[in-house]
C-alpha cells in the first residue's frame, strides 16, 4: 500500500513555521498584512476566504477581508485594488476566484502590484516562475504546496525522474511543470487532446493530476512505486450516504491507486490544505522583501 502524504499535517507544520517567523518579524516592528477580497456569495469561495482570513490571524498577521456584492462593477473592484496596492500595511492581496461574469479576472489580476501578488497569478510572477527564477517570484499556492510535498517525498533534486502533469491550466498545470523542470525532472504536460494518456501516465515516476475530472486516473495508469499528487477537488453525488448527499473525490481513483503507488496524496486532506499554508508563506515572504530582508526558507 502507498504511503499517504498527509497534507493537513504538512500544512499545519508549514503554518507553524510561518507563525514563528512572523513573531520574529513583529519584534522588529514588521507585521505581515494580507487583504483577501471576495466578490459575491459562492458558498465554496466563502469557506476558502474565511479560512484564509482566519489562518492569517492565527499566524499573527494583520488580516483584512473585503466582502463585495455579487453585482459590484469591475471599476469598483479595480479602485479597491489600487487602494490596497498603495497601503503600506498590506503586503499581500488576493482576489478569490472565480469572479462574477461582469468582471474580467485577467484585468483584475494584472491590476494587483506584482510585489503584493501572493497568489502568483500576475504575468510578472508567472514569467519569473516559467524562466526558473521562482526564488524571486510568488509561486501560485497550489503548485507550491504540491512541490513541497514532492520535495518531502523525493528530495529537492529530481534528476532522472519522469514527471507527467495531467492538466494545462495557468494556475496549476503550467506552473507545476515549470517547478518540476526547475528541480531537474523530465516533464511532460498532458491534456484532453493527448493520445493514449494511460500509457503516458504509466511512464511517470511523479504523476500530477490536475484536470478536474472525478477519479479519471485509474489504478492501471500508475507505475508501481510512483509518487501520485492529486490536485483535483470534485464534489460528486453519494447516494450511499443518503438522499442528496455528496462527497469529495480527487482526479485519481484513490482506492485503486493506493495499491500501486509508492506515495499518494488523499482528497480531502492532501494538496487542498497546502494551498492556504503556501498563501501564508507567500505573505510572510512579501513582508520580508518589503523590509529588504530575505524570505525565510520553510
Ligand atoms: N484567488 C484564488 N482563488 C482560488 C484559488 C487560489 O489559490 N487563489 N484556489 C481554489 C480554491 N482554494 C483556495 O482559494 C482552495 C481550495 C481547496 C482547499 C482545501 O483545503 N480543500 C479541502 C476540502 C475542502 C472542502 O471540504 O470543500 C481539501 O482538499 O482537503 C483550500 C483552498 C480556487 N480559487
Amino acid at each position: 500500500m502507498a504511503r499517504i502524504i498527509d497534507g493537513k499535517a504538512l500544512a499545519a507544520e508549514t503554518t507553524g513555521k510561518v507563525a514563528h517567523h512572523a513573531r520574529d518579524l513583529s519584534e522588529k516592528g514588521i507585521v505581515p498584512g494580507l487583504a483577501v477580497v471576495l466578490v459575491g456569495e459562492d458558498p465554496a469561495s466563502q469557506v476558502y476566504v474565511g479560512a484564509k482570513s482566519k489562518r492569517a490571524k492565527e499566524c499573527g498577521f494583520h488580516s483584512v477581508q473585503h466582502d463585495l456584492a455579487a453585482d459590484t462593477p469591475e471599476n469598483e473592484l479595480l479602485e479597491l485594488i489600487a487602494r490596497l496596492n498603495a497601503d503600506p500595511a498590506i503586503h499581500g492581496i488576493l482576489v478569490q476566484l472565480p469572479l462574477p461574469e461582469q468582471i474580467d479576472p485577467d484585468r483584475v489580476i494584472q491590476a494587483i502590484a506584482p510585489k503584493k501578488d501572493v497568489d502568483g497569478f500576475h504575468y510578472m510572477n508567472v514569467g519569473m516562475v516559467a524562466t526558473g527564477s521562482a526564488g524571486r517570484a510568488f509561486v501560485p499556492c497550489t503548485p507550491a504546496g504540491a512541490m513541497l510535498m514532492i520535495e518531502r517525498e523525493l528530495g529537492s533534486d529530481l534528476s532522472g525522474k519522469n514527471a507527467v502533469v495531467i492538466g494545462r491550466s495557468n494556475i496549476v498545470g503550467k506552473p507545476m511543470a515549470s517547478l518540476l523542470l526547475a528541480a531537474n525532472a523530465t516533464v511532460t504536460i498532458a491534456h484532453s487532446r493527448t493520445g493514449d494518456l494511460p500509457t503516458l501516465a504509466r511512464s511517470a515516476d511523479i504523476l500530477v493530476a490536475a484536470v478536474g475530472r472525478p477519479e479519471m486516473v485509474r489504478g492501471d495508469w500508475i507505475k508501481p512505486g510512483a509518487t501520485v499528487i492529486d490536485v483535483g477537488i470534485n464534489r460528486i453525488d453519494a447516494p450511499e450516504r443518503g438522499e442528496g448527499k455528496t462527497r469529495l473525490v480527487g482526479d485519481v481513483a484513490y482506492a485503486e491507486a493506493e495499491r500501486v503507488a509508492g506515495a499518494i496524496t488523499p482528497v480531502p486532506g492532501g494538496v487542498g490544505p497546502m494551498t492556504i499554508a503556501m498563501l501564508m508563506a507567500n505573505t510572510l515572504a512579501s513582508a520580508c522583501r518589503a523590509a529588504g530582508m530575505p524570505a525565510p526558507r520553510l
